[in-house]
């Protein structure tokens, strides 16, 4: 065969390549801040780590790869991205973010917005026509995740993008897609201008870290993030772009997993008769426009049950589920987002967005998925949330609240 073709990503992300001088199987670990020069007129591609490292330059050429992206860059959470994404920015710049972004997303918008360094302009971006509307000459940049954390909205990612570039050609679009990782969407390929994520979530995995990564497909961008970056000195450390290296290599297997899991416990809860919210539940209201840009629905679904009580003791009832903020890890974990991921939504403008107080979310690991039903099982069962039908005692439970 002479005619070589690209991998695929499951590949790329096992392949990872060093250019070590010592051919080393791994990608080396350089924990040091800096780099001895030749002389003064031979200096070396290094010279100080906040400004380049190779530990990290090796993950971020790995991160290119994957998210299919000219440059990425590694930095220390995701806030961190879209801190230096934000900086980009002149002051009063107008912006457009989804009404149902992540929590911490909407806190440094508001913080912003509230100091008068931006004015945010928050919309429903699943009403793809209401968005073209908005969108004037005046916007310079516009936040969008699909789906949301945690209502689980999904957006019309490629329509919104277009619309946006045929009205002002430098409007920056930013994706957020921590929820699905580059191996259910690649969002650049949809044409936005820079996708980030935190890679405290999916991309790592082991909830051993904090880190961030930024990726763009313009070399002019990407020069502009870099300068951000070395300027406020937010680049990953090699000790933890070294390890989101190493976490990196099981992204496919462990996605693939978790998703699985997370269809079986989807079907569970609406075949109890709780109100799901996830995007590989033919029931969601934009099902088939998620089919069309990702290749899967991820690991994280949220329901109701009817009463803040009831979802309370749900939380405090499981064994297997631990209580946590964050997700894609390899083990599951529940919460109460208004309580906990997005009490930074102050509660009036959660109403106003319909974010329910009893929504309770799961983040799906890689347990069994046996163990995983019987855990929720028995915590629904304890907290009276549902009722055991004889016939098939684990999954026909029939809910006690009335069908949302
Ligand atoms: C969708 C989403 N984006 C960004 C972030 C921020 O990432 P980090 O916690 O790594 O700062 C989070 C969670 O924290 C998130 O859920
Ligand atoms: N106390 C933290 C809460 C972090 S939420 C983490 C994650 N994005 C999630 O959705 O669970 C804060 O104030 O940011």
């Amino acid at each position: 065969m002479t005619k070589t073709k690209p991998y695929n990503i499951e590949t790329e992300l096992v392949i990872n390549k060093s250019s070590d001088q010592y051919n080393a199987s791994v990608p080396p670990l350089y924990q040091l801040a800096t780099f001895k020069q030749e002389s003064l007129s031979n200096m070396g591609e290094y010279d100080y780590t906040r400004s380049g490292n190779p530990t990290r330059t090796h993950l971020q050429n790995h991160m290119a790869k994957i998210m299919k992206a000219h440059q990425t860059f590694a930095v220390t959470s995701g806030m961190g991205c879209l801190d230096v994404i934000l900086r980009l920015l002149q002051p009063g710049d107008e912006v457009i973010a989804g009404d149902d972004l992540y929590g911490g997303t909407h806190r440094l918008l508001t913080y912003l917005n509230n100091k008068g360094d931006l004015k945010v302009h928050h919309h429903d971006t699943t009403n793809t026509e209401l968005i073209k509307l908005k969108i004037t000459p005046a916007i310079k940049m516009i936040f969008l995740e699909s789906p949301t954390n945690p209502l689980i909205k999904v957006c019309d990612v490629k329509a919104i993008t277009d619309h946006a570039h045929a009205v002002n050609p430098d409007c920056i679009v930013v994706f957020d897609n921590t929820m699905m990782t580059p191996i259910l969407m690649t969002p650049l390929d949809l044409g936005v201008d820079i996708q980030y994520e935190s890679a405290t979530k999916y991309l790592n995995g082991h909830h051993d870290i904090m880190a961030g990564i930024i990726g763009t497909r313009d070399p002019k961008l990407a020069e502009r993030v870099y300068f951000v970056i070395n300027s406020t000195g937010c680049g990953l450390s090699p000790f933890d772009s070294w390890l989101l290296s190493r976490g990196l290599r099981t992204l496919a297997v462990r996605v693939e997993r978790q998703q699985k899991n997370c269809v079986k416990i989807a079907e569970f809860l609406q075949n109890a008769g709780f109100k799901v919210r996830y995007a590989g539940l033919p029931s969601h209201p934009q099902y088939k426009l998620h089919q069309s840009q990702c290749k899967g629905a991820g690991a994280v679904l949220s329901f109701e049950t009817g009463s803040i009580k009831m979802s309370e003791k749900i939380v405090e009832s499981t064994d297997i589920f631990g209580i946590a903020v964050s997700f894609g890890c390899v083990n599951s974990l529940i919460s109460m987002p208004c309580k906990m991921s997005h009490a930074s939504i102050d509660s009036k403008t959660r109403e106003e967005r319909e974010f329910p107080e009893d929504l309770i979310r799961l983040c799906i690991g890689i347990e069994n998925i046996d163990d995983l039903i019987y855990d929720l099982t028995r915590a629904l069962l304890k907290s009276g949330a549902v009722k055991v039908n004889e016939k098939d005692e684990l999954y026909n439970a029939v809910a006690v609240q009335p069908k949302l």
